[in-house]
């Protein structure tokens, strides 16, 4: 469970976020918005990468302050937008996602490597196990990503665009994993930029706008409102394909 109470953040003094309280406790939450609404920002405050200039933030009802950084690792893990490519091979940085469960001299045992290896099977890049990263395609990281925070196995995922840049096919593997985590009891927060894969995916949604949350409800109770056409300036029209199935359509004012 992860609580976020009444946080204010920003940059040189510039406020970004005003406000914002979120809790969730299982399930998937999609965070959608504007560019520059604060989306990520409230991710990294929330991934404790950033520090609110006021709010209290909780893990598991405790406060973050409580957790040492290896402790911290065993509950949240977190996927950024912007990632550097390690001098690593695939297996190399999914036992990665071990290290917060290693003690002295950081040697992974027998469990380790099973899980680091049902995680690569769980994302479909096992075969590239002794690929160097940098030979890899950008969806292909990016599913190796994926494969360290599945080995990470926390019970808080902080995802931040996780299916943006990435071709249909892997997006759906994308949001499958997302689903399967929510099956695992996780407790799931991601930044998304479509709309219809957030609807879809997401028992939640959490509109932000400028900075602040408008609305954190149901996908449907929160399309209901209107605010995703107020925020975004568009119109939503409701769609359903050749099986009944409902989806929507976003089209300009
Ligand atoms: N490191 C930083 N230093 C200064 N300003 C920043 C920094 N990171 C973000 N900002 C500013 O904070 C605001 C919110 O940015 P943030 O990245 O949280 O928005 P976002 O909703 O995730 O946007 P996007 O959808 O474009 O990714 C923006 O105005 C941005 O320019």
């Amino acid at each position: 469970m992860i609580e976020l109470g009444h946080i204010h953040a920003g940059y040189e003094g510039r406020p970004v976020l005003e406000d914002v309280t979120l809790r969730a406790d299982g399930g998937v939450t999609c965070i959608i918005g504007p560019n520059g609404c604060g989306k990520s920002t409230l991710l990294k405050v929330a991934a404790r990468l950033k520090k609110p200039e006021t709010g209290s933030l909780r893990l598991n009802g405790r406060p973050y302050s409580d957790f040492s950084p290896r402790e911290f690792a065993r509950q949240l893990s977190f996927l950024p937008q912007i990632r550097d490519t390690a001098a690593a091979t695939v297996y190399q940085m999914v036992m990665h996602g071990r290290f917060p469960y290693l003690g002295f001299p950081r040697r992974p045992g027998k469990g380790d490597r099973q899980i680091a290896w049902q995680a690569m099977v769980d994302t479909g890049v096992e075969a590239m196990a002794d690929k160097p990263l940098a030979a890899l395609s950008g969806g292909e990281r990016q599913k190796v990503y994926l494969a360290m925070m599945l080995a990470q196995d926390t019970p808080v995922v902080l995802l931040d665009e996780p299916a943006t840049y990435l071709d249909i096919r892997h997006q759906l593997e994308i949001l499958n994993l997302m689903g399967n985590m929510r099956q695992r009891g996780k407790t799931v927060l991601a930044v998304m930029h479509d709309l219809n894969q957030a609807l879809e995916i997401a028992d939640r949604v959490c509109l932000m706008d400028a900075g602040r949350i408008v609305a954190l409800d149901a996908p449907k109770a929160v399309i209901k409102s209107g605010e995703i056409d107020r925020v975004f300036g568009v119109r939503t029209r409701r769609m359903a394909d050749e099986a009944g199935r409902e989806y929507y359509r976003f089209v300009k004012e």
